[in-house]
Parts: structure tokens; sequence; C-alpha cells
């Protein structure tokens, strides 16, 4: 298994010692943890957390450092609609969407695939949206030193859905951009590309 690749296995430790925690919590909630059906509740969440926040377990550098290739091709690449499942630091609720993300090689390009593996290695951990699409931006220009990179983030935020404000349809919208992507024409040329999924 390469090391940025998914968590399958969970330190032992690491998880008895969250299960103990997620035992007290729900009691705190007034459950009780005995009851057949959450026997192993605490397991699971201790398990599932472990999974949601496996990002801080990635290098996302080297996981675009993995597969750079000499290219010369120095036209807009876009990877859109990418998935994002992350979490708000804030209340630890999911917050979810689109990630689009575009670069302009300078004499290298990198392994399509891993540019959803960097979103997902900073997805999965606790973030708030700005961040999280900075260090998208911030990775992929480091790694590949292209002539701008732009990343676009849509997502809606579980902590004002489900409570909260409880606004249901709010999409919020972040964006970064490097470079080439700071001029309006090839700024407008991305949002265009992405534009049907932009609202
Ligand atoms: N900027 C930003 N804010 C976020 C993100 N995720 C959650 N938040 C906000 O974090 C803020 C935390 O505000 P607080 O007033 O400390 O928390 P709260 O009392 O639970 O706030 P409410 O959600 O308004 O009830 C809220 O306004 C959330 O909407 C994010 O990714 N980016
Ligand atoms: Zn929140």
């Amino acid at each position: 298994m390469k090391s940025y690749e998914k968590i399958e296995q969970y330190d032992t430790e690491i998880t008895e010692a969250l299960a103990d925690n997620y035992r007290v919590i729900i009691e705190n909630l007034g459950e009780d943890v005995t009851r057949e059906g959450l026997e192993k509740t605490p397991e699971r969440v201790a398990k599932a957390m472990q999974y949601l926040t496996h990002g801080y377990g990635l290098d996302p550098l080297e996981i675009l450092k993995s597969a750079m290739f000499i290219e010369d091709h120095q036209q807009m690449i876009v990877v859109k609609d990418i998935e994002v499942y992350s979490m708000c630091e804030h209340h630890m609720l999911p917050f979810f969407g689109k990630a689009h993300v575009a670069y302009i090689p300078n004499g290298k390009i990198v392994g399509l695939s891993k540019i959803p593996r960097v979103v997902d290695a900073f997805a999965r951990r606790m973030q708030v949206q700005e961040r999280l699409t900075d260090q998208i931006k911030n990775c992929i220009q480091d790694a590949l030193n292209p002539l701008g990179v732009a990343v676009v983030i849509e997502a809606q935020h579980m902590c004002m859905q489900m409570r909260g404000i409880q606004k249901q349809n709010s999409v919020t919208t972040t964006s970064s951009f490097t470079g080439a992507f700071e001029k309006d024409k090839t700024r407008k040329e991305f949002i265009s590309l992405v534009s049907n999924k932009l609202s």
C-alpha cells in the first residue's frame, strides 16, 4: 500500500481510547450505552471519526510528487466536480460539496487522479472551507510551480442546516487563485469552464 492510500486498519490503542470517550459522551447525552443497539457504537464512531480525519496521516505534497511528468503543455487543465467531504472545525459537523481545480503547467504535469487525492488529503481533517481552498491551491503551486492555479469549492455546511441558523439551501463558494488566474481573461475562462456548476 502506498503511504498516501486510505486507511483500512485502525490503531487499536487509539480506537480504544476514542471509544472510551464516546461511551462517556453517549451517556452524557442521556442514552444507555449498554443497550443492544448502542453496545458497539463507541467503537464504530471511533473508527468513523478516524476515517473522517485520516487526512492528517497523508502528505499531499508527496502525493503530487509521486506522479509528476515532464511535458511541454501550456494550456489550462481543469478537474471539476470533485466530491468534497470535510468536517467543520467549529462544530465537528460535515460540510460537503464540489471542488473545481485548474492549473496551467510550466514544464511539468501531474497524474490526474492525484488532484482529487490532494483535495481528499486536506478535506479529511477538521477544516474551514477557506483554509481548505487555500491549502489545495498552495500545494499544487509548490509541487508543480505552474503558471497558475485556481481552486473553487462550493459546499453546504450541516452546522448551518441541521442546527443554528437552519438554512437548508445556502451554498458557500470559496475561491483561490495564483499567477495567470489573477488575470481577468484566464480567470473568466476557468469560471466559464466550470460555470454550469456555479450558480
Ligand atoms: N468562515 C467559516 N465559518 C464556518 C465554517 N464552518 C462553520 N463556520 C462558522 O463558524 C462559526 C462559529 O461561530 P460561533 O458563534 O462561535 O458558533 P455558534 O454559536 O455555534 O454559531 P451559529 O452557527 O451561528 O449558531 C459559525 O458562524 C459557523 O457558520 C467555514 O468553513 N468557514
Ligand atoms: Zn460548523
